[in-house]
This record gives structure tokens, sequence and C-alpha cells, in this order.
């Protein structure tokens, strides 16, 4: 389709290939999980059944991207290994790792109930997430032990604290308790005051828990003798090891054994560059508009299977908005977004600190908040019609350098709007006439935005600029001063009152900046 002048500002969107021979992991990790498992009164320190729904989503992000041949998590995190050879996504760090954590948020809000049928989610679950390179096999086996070695620091910990609580101490006594203590005087703690061998906990606490993907025989139906039909399939198995890391326990793996290699030695000591490694995150430029970006991944199938009204539907263009004011109402730091058919984009601050301006931090954040909020809110907007299956979001972020190329790169984003909604109205109107799709097609190729206008007006009696506002511009969503916001009280400034809403004016234009000019200040 047509270009437009202010596609210049592509050229600022940066490349981040993961480069073989480098493995590539992803690992995402709640956000605030202490509050959300107490708004959920998730048993502590263990919940089976919140682990267990951690492990469900899991396998499921296992079952949808066949590239990823091993995870392993515990309590509210779980790290996603890709087969060596992997190309997926031609190895883009932040398509890969902002799909999974929108993928896995997305299911954990739609398998909520098979886990919790008698409690509500209460409010969307974001994780963090980033993408870990893995230089040899050697670095990923340290990885491995690294991450099975703090699930067992952690896991001892907090079954200490939690029995501590449990038996009156407050929650700072307890801490003293436990301050300086080493393994074994846990261990001893653990069993001399509450009788508990720590060894016989279950191992799914102490060990944490892997899947990968096994070939198994499955009865798909049954023939008219009623004997069963089989056929190979592959299925995500869990199990649970003490050595993760080990030779015993890897090596015996045929599967992994061809997607990623054998591990030659065991490791004796996990070394403390890597560990700075799997820690290391890229910070964004300071001083720069930072742009989050998200787009429904394949929407033209969720939208056909769904079966959204043609060219646009309502309630599916007014859930996506109600999901970007949820995140506006989250995260303070977000000035301003924008969004049309499946995309968003969030606007941070130029002098935003949010996660100090770690990218993978920030686009996860906002692009798993913002898959939960969908799950979540998708029967206030069709409350006839089920959600077949979990949608997935990839995000990007993008830094511009000044407030010109900002609003350069928003109306991009609204003339991509208004091109390609004139387009589709035309086309849809042509189809619903009685054309085929290709008909359609040829008969709009080449031809300008008046006649298109004029095909509407002649043929169908549609005036362009009568259709309703958010299909033509698209929907901008940001936070309204309130009148009184600027009332010193007390001599103190308090919280400035404001309402998050939702508009749909021309962004393109100075008349918007120069009416709300608050937003970009
Ligand atoms: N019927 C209908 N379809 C919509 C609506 N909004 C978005 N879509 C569909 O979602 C697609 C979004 O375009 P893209 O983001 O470029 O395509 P995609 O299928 O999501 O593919 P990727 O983003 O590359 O994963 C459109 O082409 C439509 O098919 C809507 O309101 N109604
Ligand atoms: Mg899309
Ligand atoms: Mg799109």
């Amino acid at each position: 389709m047509a270009n437009s002048k202010y596609e210049y500002v592509k050229s600022f969107e940066v490349e981040d290939e993961v480069m073989p021979p480098n493995l590539i992991i992803v690992r995402i990790e709640a956000f605030n999980f202490d509050g959300f498992s107490d708004i959920h009164d998730f048993e502590k320190p263990n919940d089976e059944k919140a682990l267990a729904l951690m492990s469900s989503c899991a396998a499921a992000v296992l079952e949808e991207y066949p590239d990823i041949v091993f995870s392993y998590g515990f309590n509210d995190e779980y790290s996603f290994v890709f087969k060596r050879k992997t190309k997926f996504y031609q190895r883009r760090a932040s398509k890969i790792m902002s799909l999974i954590v929108s993928f896995f948020s997305s299911v954990y809000a739609t398998k909520w109930k098979e886990f919790f049928p008698h409690k509500e989610m209460k409010c969307p679950l974001s994780f963090l997430a980033r993408v870990l390179c893995c230089a040899s096999l050697e670095v990923l086996q340290a990885y491995l032990a690294w991450r099975q070695n703090e699930c067992h620091i952690r896991n001892l910990h907090n079954t200490c604290l939690w029995m501590l609580i449990k038996s009156g101490k407050s929650a700072k006594e307890a801490v003293e308790v436990l301050q300086g203590t080493q393994k074994q005087e846990k261990n001893e703690l653990l069993f001399q005051q509450f009788g508990i061998n720590y060894r016989m906990l279950p191992e799914m606490f102490r060990q944490g828990s892997c899947i990968f993907m096994t070939q198994a025989e499955d009865v798909v139906k049954y023939n008219e003798h009623g004997v069963p039909v089989k056929r190979m399939r592959r299925k995500p198995m869990m199990i649970h090891d003490e050595h993760i890391a080990g030779r015993n326990f890897w090596n015996g793996q045929q599967y992994l054994l061809m997607e990623l290699g054998a591990f030659e030695n065991d490791i004796k000591k996990i070394k403390a560059e890597y560990v700075r490694s799997f820690l290391f995150e890229n910070k964004l430029m300071p001083s720069t508009w930072i742009v989050i970006r998200i787009d429904g991944c394949h929407f033209h199938r969720f939208s056909e299977v769904h079966e959204f009204e043609k060219p646009n539907d309502q309630q599916a263009l007014n859930l996506m908005n109600s999901c970007a004011v949820a995140v506006l109402e989250e995260f303070k730091d977000i000035v301003f977004s924008y969004g049309v058919s499946d995309e968003y984009s969030f606007v941070l601050n130029k002098d935003s600190k949010f996660y100090q301006r770690q990218a993978s931090q920030i686009v996860s954040v906002i692009v798993s908040f913002f898959s939960s909020a969908y799950v979540m809110k998708w029967k206030d907007f069709f409350p006839f019609k089920e959600l077949k299956y979990s949608p997935s979001f990839d995000g990007r972020t993008v830094c511009y350098p000044s407030t010109e190329i900002l609003r350069d790169y928003l109306a991009w984003r609204q003339v991509d709007c208004h091109i390609n909604n004139q387009y589709n109205t035309c086309f849809w109107m042509l189809v619903k006439s009685g054309k085929s799709k290709s008909e359609a097609q040829s008969y709009l190729k080449g031809t300008q935005a008046r006649e298109k206008n004029e095909l509407l007006i002649r043929q169908f009696n549609i005036n362009y600029d009568t259709l309703p506002e958010m299909f033509r511009r698209g929907s901008s969503v940001f936070r309204m001063k309130g009148e009184d916001s600027m009332m010193p009280e007390n001599g103190r400034l308090e919280e400035v009152k404001q309402k998050v809403i939702i508009d749909h004016s021309n962004i393109i234009e100075d008349s918007f900046w120069k009416e709300h000019p608050s937003i970009l200040s």
C-alpha cells in the first residue's frame, strides 16, 4: 500500500538478532508475585495449584512453539531453551521474548479457572522477561545449575520463614531468626523446631520442574471394529530431578542430546562471570522518547476464528482500547498511547526511569499485562462469544530522539490507519456486493484516496467522512487532568487527579497537541 512521508521513522528500529552459535534462552518471572499471591490467598510458601498452573502454561508454550526443546521453572519463573539451530522469527530477541511472555500471560489468564474454579482472578498478572544468550553448551549448563541452586536456596528459606510465621512469629522476627543462617542450620531448624525433614518435602518444591517434549502414542480414534487407532504425537512431559545440569540427567534424554548436545563434564562451581552475563541487561538511550509497540500475532486468523465484523469490529476495538486504558492506569510512566487494528503504541516520557530503561523488562511487563487484560476482559465485550484460544502479541521498543520525530512516528501510525481503513472499507463493500476477493483486489489496484471515496459514494452511497471516527482515525488513550488538579491543598501539591480517556482526534495536526500541551511537555 501507499507509503507516507512519515515512514522514515522506521529507520529508528534496531536489529537484535541473536547470532548463532549462541543458544537462546527466554526466562520469564512474574512481576510483583507477592502482591498477586496475597490478593489471591495462595498457600505459603508453595501453593500447589498455583505451581501446577505455571507448569501447565509452560507446557502450553512448548506445544505452541516447537523450537523450544526444554524448560525449567520453579515458584513464579520459567526458562525456555530453544533448539540450537532455531530460525524462529529470524532469531530476533525482542520478537521471541515478547511473544513467549505474552502467550504465557494470556494462557495463565485463560487457564486460571481450570485450577481455581472457585476463585476469581482479580487482576492481570504480568511477567518480566529477558533473552539470555549462551555462547556454548557449558554456559547453558551453568545457567541451569544456577537456576536450580536458586530454587533450592529460596525454597529452603521460604519454608523456614513460613513455618516460623505460622508458629506465631511476625514476618520481621522470622526474617531476623534466619539472618545469616547457612543451609545446614536451616535444615536443623526445620527438623528440631517443626519435625520437618526437608528432604521429604515434595520434589516439585525443592527441585523445580522440567518440561520437555516427548513422542507418545495417542489414541486418535476407534475404527469400525472398535479397535483404537494410535498415532505418535509430541507431548509435553514434566519431570523432577535433583541435578538437571548433571550429565546423568541431561545425557539420558535422547531428545535433548539431538537438539542441543551432551554435557561433557559435571559442574563443580558456577563461574561468577557467567552469572554476571545472565544478569546483564541492555538499557535504552537516555533522554529519548521510548515507544513500545505491540501487535497481535496472526490476528488475521484470530479475527476469522472469532468472526469479527469486517472491516472493523467495534467491540474488538473497544476491547483493545479498554486494555490500553488498564495499561495506562497501571503504569504511570506511560504518557500517551495510540491504537489501531490489532496494535497499540505506548509512549514513555523522554526522562522516564521506568525499569531503569531496560528494554526487555519494559516491553515484557507491558505486553504481558496487556495480554492478560485482553483475556480477562474478553467476556465483558463478547458475552456471547467464547474465546477459542489464547491470543498473543509481539512487542518492541524504539527510541526517538526528538518530540518532532515522535510526532512523526504517531502520524505514521495514523496515516497507516487511514490508508488501511479506506482500502478495507472499499474492499469489503465490494465483496459484500458480490465481487470475489480477487476481483475486489484488482478493482482497487492503483486507486487513489479520492477515487476510493468516490467509489463509496457512487456505488454504496457511503460518505467516508461520516464513518465512525474510531475506524477512520484510530484511538488515542491518555490522561486528562481534572479541573481542580492544580489546586495545592494546605500548601502541599496533592496528587494530581487524572482520568484516562479514549479519544479519536486527528493527532497528525498541531491542534490536538496545542489542546493537550501537558502530554508531551
Ligand atoms: N474482521 C476484522 N479483522 C481485524 C480487525 N482488526 C484487525 N483485524 C485483522 O487483524 C489483521 C492485523 O494485521 P497484521 O497485524 O498486519 O496481521 P496479523 O495477521 O496479525 O499478522 P502478524 O501481525 O504478522 O502476526 C488484519 O489484517 C485483519 O485481518 C477487525 O476489527 N475486524
Ligand atoms: Mg498483527
Ligand atoms: Mg497489526
